[in-house]
C-alpha cells in the first residue's frame, strides 16, 4: 500500500475535523527565533488551509474540540502542501494500511503493518529487542552501536552536531516521525543557521538539518514558580513504609524540615512549595547528603526524590558560599544533574529554580532538540546547577562552555536508566572528562524507583566505596496508591477496548502507553477520529511538538496523551488519574515507572494493562510479583500463566535478570522471581524505545 492509499484512508475521516490551536507560541518573535518560520511560505498569512493539513500539523490537537476554531487562528499555522505528518513519507506510507478502516473494527491493516515492520513488530521485539521502537532520542542516547560502554559517539567531540537530533540519525521525517507545523529546519551556513548563532559554528553542515527550536522561557512570576498540586489522601501513609539504609555510619533520619537546619530562604521556598512534611526518601536522603555521603536511593514513583537531592545540595551551596552568576565564556558549575529525557530534565530544572528562588544560585537547563546556541547562551550567563540530558551535556562540554573542575555534586536521576547500556557510555565519558573530580573528590547521588542488581554493580564505579543505600519499601516495587488491573486483551481487540475505557473515563487525564512511535501516531489519530481529544509524545516528534503535547495534556486541553516510553519516567503531571498500557512494556521496571505517572504524592490513580497472550507471557511472573507486593488482585489466569512460565532461579536469561530487593553489597538478593528487568539486555537496540 502506498502513501496515497494511506492518505485516501485517513482523509475522509479527518475532513470533518478542525483541530484546535493555541496562538502559535513558538513562531517568530516571542522567543526571538526567526528560524522556525518557513521563509518561502506566504501561507502563514493565507486563508483556508486544508483541514487535513491542520490536523496533520497540530499534533492531533483534539477530536472533541474540532470545529470550534475560527479560521483566523488556524491560519496562523503553516500551510505547506506537504503533509509532513502521518500522511506521507515514511511515517505511515507503505505501512500496510490497506483495507483498514478505522471504523469498521478491522484492525488487520494496522497489525499487518506491525508484522511487516521489524522496527515495530511487537512480537519480535519482545524480550531482548522489545525496545526496538527506535524511540530513542538520538540526541541524548547514542546507544545504537557500541554495546556496553562503547558508543559510536566520539568522546567530547564537537563533531556530533549537538544541535540536531536529526543530524545523527536522520531527520524526524526520515525516521518516520510526525513532522509538525513550523518545523522548518535550516541547513548549512545560511544567515539563520546555528553557525551564525553561536560562535565556533559546527563542522558538520552536511550532516543534516539544524534544529533551531528555542523553548519559550518558563513564567517568571512567583505564583507560577511555586505552583504545585496538593498531596493526596494517602500522603500520610508514606510514614508506614519500611525504609532500609545499608552501608556504614549512616546518619540518623530526620523527621521534620526544621531538623535539616536549612537556611531561611530555603525554608521559605519549601513552605511556598506547599511542603509541610518530609516524605520517607527525604527523611533519609537529606541528612545523608548533608553529611557529604554518596548515596544510591530507591523509592517509589512520585514520592519526592527530586527534592530529596535538590534541597541538601542547595543547602550545602548556600552554606559553603558559591560564586554568584556572572557572564563567562567558560562556566564551572558546582552541580550537574543528568536525566534521560528532555522533559524530565526540564522538570528537574523547574524544581531547582523553585527551591533556589531568592538565592544567588543559578540553575540552567540544556537538552537536545533545541538550538545549541540557545543552550550556550543560557550557560554563559552563569551556571551553578546544570540540568542536562547526556547528549547535550557532552556537546557543551566538548565546546568548552562548561568546565568540570568545580563539580562537587553529580546527580543521576533515573540512575538505573542512566547507567544501562543506553546512557552508560555517556556517563562513563562524563566521569572521565578532563577536570571532572574523581569520585573521592565529588559527591555522587543516584535516585530511581528501580535499581536492578547489575546496575547497582555498575554504579559502584561512580560511587565512593562507602556509599549508602536507601531502600524505601520494595526496591523496584510499584506505588501502592495505584490500583492496578490487568486485562487479557488480544491485539485485535485493543483499540475497541481502549475506546470503551476512555469513554467511561470521560475527561479524566489519561496516559496511554504504546510500544512504538508509529503506533503512538496511529492510536492518537484513531482516538481523534473517535472524537476523543488526544495528543501524543514520542521520540520522532519535534521538540516543539513534544512540549506542546505535554502542555496540552497538562492543562487538560487534550486529556489523553498517547506516549511511548519516552514519557514513562519521572514526569510529574497533576491529575493524571489513569495509565493505560495499551501495549505492555518489555520489562517490569518500565511497567513500574509507567504506572507511576499516576498515584503520585499520596494521590490515588488507576492503571489498566492489556495483556496479550501472544506476546506478553514473559511478563506474567514479574507482574504477579509486582501486583502481589502492591497488594493488588491478581487474576487467576495471570497466575496460571506465571506458573506455567515459571523459571526457578531465573536470572540472567536474555530477557534480563531478577531485580534487586536489596542493596547488592549484601549479597545476592533473596527474592525474587519478579525480574526481567531491562538493564541486562545486551542489545543496544533494545533501548530505542526510550528517548
Ligand atoms: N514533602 C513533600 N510535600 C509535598 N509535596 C511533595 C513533597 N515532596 C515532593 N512533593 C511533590 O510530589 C510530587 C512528586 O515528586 P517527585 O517528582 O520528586 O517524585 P519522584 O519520586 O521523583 O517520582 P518518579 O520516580 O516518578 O521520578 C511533586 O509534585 C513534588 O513537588
Amino acid at each position: 500500500m502506498g502513501d496515497e492509499d494511506w492518505e485516501a484512508e485517513i482523509n475522509p475521516h479527518m475532513s470533518s475535523y478542525v483541530p484546535i490551536f493555541e496562538k502559535d507560541r513558538y513562531s517568530s518573535g516571542e522567543n526571538g527565533d526567526n528560524f522556525n518560520r518557513t521563509p518561502t511560505s506566504s501561507s502563514e498569512m493565507d486563508d483556508g488551509p486544508s483541514r487535513r493539513d491542520h490536523f496533520m500539523k497540530s499534533g492531533f490537537a483534539s477530536g472533541r474540540n474540532f470545529g470550534n476554531r475560527d479560521a483566523g487562528e488556524s491560519n496562523k499555522r503553516d500551510n505547506t502542501s506537504t503533509m509532513g505528518g502521518f500522511g506521507v513519507g515514511k511515517s505511515f506510507g507503505n505501512r500496510g494500511f490497506s483495507n483498514s478502516k478505522f471504523e469498521d473494527g478491522d484492525s488487520s491493516g494496522f497489525w499487518r503493518e506491525s508484522s511487516n515492520d521489524c522496527e515495530d513488530n511487537p512480537t519480535r521485539n519482545r524480550g531482548f529487542s522489545k525496545r526496538g521502537d527506535n524511540d530513542l532520542d538520538p540526541d541524548e542516547c547514542m546507544q545504537r552501536t557500541g554495546g556496553l560502554f562503547g558508543s559510536r559517539r566520539p568522546a567530547l567531540s564537537g563533531t556530533g552536531n549537538g544541535d540536531t537530533s536529526q543530524s545523527r540519525s536522520g531527520s524526524g521525517s526520515e525516521r518516520g516521525g510526525y513532522k509538525g507545523l513550523n518545523e522548518e529546519v535550516i541547513t548549512g551556513s545560511g544567515k539563520n543557521s546555528w553557525k551564525s548563532e553561536a560562535e565556533g559554528g559546527e563542522s558538520n553542515d552536511t550532516q543534516g538539518p539544524k534544529v533551531t527550536y528555542i523553548p519559550p522561557p518558563p513564567p517568571e512570576d512567583e505564583d507560577s514558580i511555586f505552583a504545585h498540586y496538593q498531596t493526596g489522601i494517602n500522603f500520610d501513609k508514606y510514614d508506614t513504609i519500611l525504609v532500609e539504609v545499608s552501608g556504614h555510619d549512616a546518619p540518623p533520619a530526620i523527621l521534620t524540615f526544621e531538623e535539616a537546619n536549612l537556611c531561611q530562604t530555603l525554608n521559605n521556598n519549601i513552605a511556598k512549595a506547599g511542603y509541610t512534611k518530609l516524605t520517607p526518601v527525604q527523611k533519609y536522603s537529606i541528612p545523608i547528603i548533608l553529611a557529604g555521603r554518596d548515596l544510591m536511593a530507591c523509592a517509589q514513583t512520585g514520592s519526592g526524590k527530586t527534592a530529596a537531592f535538590l534541597l541538601p545540595i542547595l543547602a550545602h551551596m548556600m552554606h559553603d558560599g558559591i560564586t554568584a552568576s556572572r557572564f563567562k565564556e567558560l562556566q564551572e558549575p558546582e552541580c550537574i544533574i543528568v536525566a534521560p529525557t528532555r522533559e524530565l530534565v526540564n522538570q528537574i530544572y523547574l524544581e531547582a529554580r523553585k527551591f533556589s528562588f531568592g538565592t544567588c544560585v543559578r540553575a540552567v537547563v540544556i537538552y537536545g532538540g533545541t538550538q545549541l546556541g540557545h543552550s550556550i547562551r543560557q550557560i554563559v550567563q552563569g551556571c551553578n546547577i546544570l540540568c542536562a540530558t547526556p547528549g547535550r551535556l557532552m556537546d557543551i562540554i566538548g565546546k568548552e562552555k562548561i568546565g568540570l573542575k568545580q563539580i562537587k555534586y553529580l546527580v543521576l536521576d533515573e540512575a538505573d536508566r542512566m547507567l544501562d547500556m543506553g546512557f552508560g557510555p555517556e556517563m562513563k565519558k562524563l566521569i572521565s572528562c578532563p577536570g571532572m573530580p574523581s569520585k573521592e573528590q565529588r559527591q555522587t547521588l543516584m535516585f530511581s524507583a528501580t535499581f536492578p542488581e547489575e546496575i547497582q554493580r555498575l554504579a559502584a564505579e561512580f560511587l565512593k566505596s562507602n556509599y549508602l543505600f536507601v531502600a524505601v519499601g520494595q526496591v523496584g516495587g510499584a506505588c501502592r496508591d495505584v490500583q492496578q488491573t490487568v486485562l487479557q486483551v488480544g491485539q485485535f481487540s485493543k483499540r475497541e477496548k481502549l475506546v470503551e475505557i476512555l469513554r467511561n473515563i470521560g475527561d479524566e487525564r489519561t496516559m496511554v502507553f504504546v510500544e512504538t512511535k508509529k503506533k503512538a501516531d496511529f492510536i492518537a489519530t484513531f482516538l481523534c477520529q473517535e472524537k476523543i481529544s488526544t495528543t501524543s509524545i514520542h521520540g520522532d516528534r519535534e521538540q516543539r511538538e513534544r512540549e506542546q503535547a505535554l502542555g496540552d495534556f497538562r492543562c487538560g486541553k487534550c486529556p489523553v496523551l498517547v506516549a511511548t516510553s519516552v514519557a514513562a519516567r519521572g514526569l510529574d503531571i497533576e491529575n493524571v488519574q489513569h495509565v493505560i498500557n495499551f501495549d505492555l512494556p518489555s520489562t517490569i521496571d518500565e511497567y513500574v515507572h509507567r504506572i507511576g505517572r499516576t498515584g503520585r504524592c499520596g494521590n490515588t490513580g488507576r492503571a489498566i494493562s492489556f495483556f496479550d497472550l501472544e506476546s506478553d507471557n514473559h511478563l506474567a511472573q514479574p507482574l504477579v510479583k509486582v501486583l502481589t507486593d502492591a497488594q493488588q488482585d491478581v487474576p487467576a489466569w495471570l497466575e496460571e500463566i506465571a506458573f506455567s512460565t515459571y523459571i526457578p532461579g531465573f536470572s540472567g536469561s536474555t530477557r534480563g535478570n531478577v531485580f534487586a530487593s536489596v542493596d547488592t553489597r549484601k549479597g545476592k538478593s533473596s527474592l525474587n522471581t519478579a525480574g526481567f528487568s531491562s538493564s541486562q539486555a545486551p542489545n543496544p537496540v533494545d533501548d530505542e524505545s526510550w528517548d
